[in-house]
């Protein structure tokens, strides 16, 4: 881990799932595992589910690498996309792994056209050859669960009584099954109307989150494959409400809000600090 100058950043939020971004169009950074744990720790760090860095990009107006909390540079953020069009004061389209992102503010919110899903199983992906839509996998008395890929890899339960299931043990448990080989965020889904879900979200890397973009993607594709919704959805997480639409064969739109909290400079002296 080495970061020898000062980094300007923005704390920012979708839904209170919360990041810290980093501007590295005009001074690239050296990012890695130890120094993005650093900065999102919430006792030595800044603190944050994702970190962000925006960078210069000959495709799009802009790139975005996602870090999670543990350190693992990810494909896709959902929540983090929508801050992107605050962060650079305009509408844009993202380089991401995931592809080429459009995001827009209409009104007070912002509209993000996040590609389309895969369900493929090498896609998602899993170690093996299986149904994606009624997974045949369990974990105790789990109903079999949907498996999509909105640009990083969900796995999606439906669940009747979401209160019963004990989400701290299972999250990590199903995170890190081998059935999963590169990890997946765990959905606890439940269907309060054909229009309308509560979504709880183990974010693989980050843990339970305020709100989870992708995961609400996800989730809602999942429930629209299944016939038991039909979009727009509206998905509702601890933080608050995402709209996503999305018909078979088309692009995922999801729409929702992102608040720009402070701007900050992170002392390099305190990572060689950190243990
Ligand atoms: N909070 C995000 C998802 C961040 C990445 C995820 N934890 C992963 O590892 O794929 C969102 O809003 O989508």
């Amino acid at each position: 881990m080495s970061q020898n100058t000062p980094l300007p950043f923005a704390k920012m939020h979708g839904l209170g799932n919360d990041f810290v971004v980093i501007d590295t169009r005009e001074t690239p950074v050296a990012m890695d595992a130890p120094l993005a744990r650093a900065i999102a720790d919430r006792k030595t760090g800044v603190g944050c589910d994702q970190l962000i860095l925006i960078g210069a990009s000959d495709r799009a107006d802009v790139s975005m690498r996602i870090f999670n909390q543990d350190g693992s540079e990810v494909e896709a953020c959902g929540n983090a996309t929508r801050c992107v069009p605050l962060f650079t004061g305009r509408d844009v389209t993202i380089e991401t792994k995931a592809g080429l992102l459009h995001a827009a503010r209409i009104g007070g919110l912002v509209s993000v056209d996040m590609g389309e899903p895969r369900f493929g199983w090498e896609d998602i992906p899993l170690a093996y050859a299986m149904d994606t839509l009624a997974m045949p996998a369990s974990w105790d008395d789990l109903p079999p669960p949907a498996a999509v890929n909105v640009g990083n890899p969900h796995v999606v339960f439906f669940l009747d009584d979401p209160a019963r299931v004990d989400m701290a043990r299972l999250g990590p448990l199903i995170e890190t099954d081998p059935l999963f080989p590169r990890r997946v965020n765990v959905n606890f889904a439940h269907l309060v109307d054909d229009d309308h879900i509560r979504l709880t979200v183990w974010e693989r890397g980050a843990g339970f989150t305020r709100a989870c973009g992708t995961g609400a993607c996800a989730t809602a594709i999942a429930a629209i494959r299944r016939k038991l919704a039909h979009g727009p959805v509206r998905v509702t997480l601890e933080g608050g409400d995402l709209l996503i639409d999305w018909t078979p064969g088309g692009h995922i739109t999801m729409t929702g809000p992102a608040v720009h909290v402070f701007d900050g400079v992170l002392d390099p002296g305190s990572f060689t600090a950190t243990p």
